[in-house]
């Protein structure tokens, strides 16, 4: 529906980045995005609304990357997440942003959300081609960061 990789899909493009990075010695930035209040906005305006404005803020997000190799799956629900080979931490902090704006642009009204508009909350990480840990426990603590994002106010970015 939204045009992006499932979860399946992401599975296998994380075993496939992650040992790209690897050889290349490069970092791997991970993004966690989930639309805010994403249920209410189905309870208001109905599942199909729900439908169109997840495919407009799959799209938007998509646009807020900019190399070819860049993945975006969807991974359940209202939950995207993006990997970004050789990206760095203050990169990936940079498209985390403009993936937040991205989704805000949109301008889609939300009137049961305090900023009347759909809006999204990111987490984001950065694995190490030197980590002795695995790619998913990066992408477990963009999760984490991405609920930090969400008790803080929704709508913003946590990451590091
Ligand atoms: N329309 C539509 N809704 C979906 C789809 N997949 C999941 N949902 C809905 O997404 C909603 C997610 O709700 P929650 O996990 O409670 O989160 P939320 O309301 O976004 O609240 P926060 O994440 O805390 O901001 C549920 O109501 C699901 O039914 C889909 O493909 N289409």
């Amino acid at each position: 529906m939204t045009g992006c990789r499932n979860y399946r899909g992401l599975t296998e493009d994380t075993a496939r980045v992650s040992r790209q990075c690897k050889d290349e010695d490069a970092p791997l930035g991970v993004i966690t995005c989930d639309i805010d209040l994403f249920k209410q906005f189905n309870d208001r305006y109905g599942h199909p609304a729900g439908d169109v404005c997840l495919q407009r803020v799959a799209s938007a997000l998509r646009g807020a990357l900019f190399s070819a190799g860049d993945v975006l799956a969807r991974a359940g629900g209202e939950e995207f997440v993006a990997l970004l080979p050789r990206l760095p931490a203050k990169a990936t902090q940079v498209v985390a942003e403009r993936m937040r704006l991205a989704a805000v642009a949109l301008g889609i009204p939300h009137s049961d959300s305090s900023f009347g508009v759909v809006a999204a909350s990111v987490g984001w990480g950065v694995h190490l081609a030197s980590a002795d840990s695995e790619v998913e426990q990066v992408i477990a603590a963009a999760d984490a960061a991405l609920y930090l994002a969400k008790d803080r106010g929704r709508n913003q970015v946590v990451g590091g």
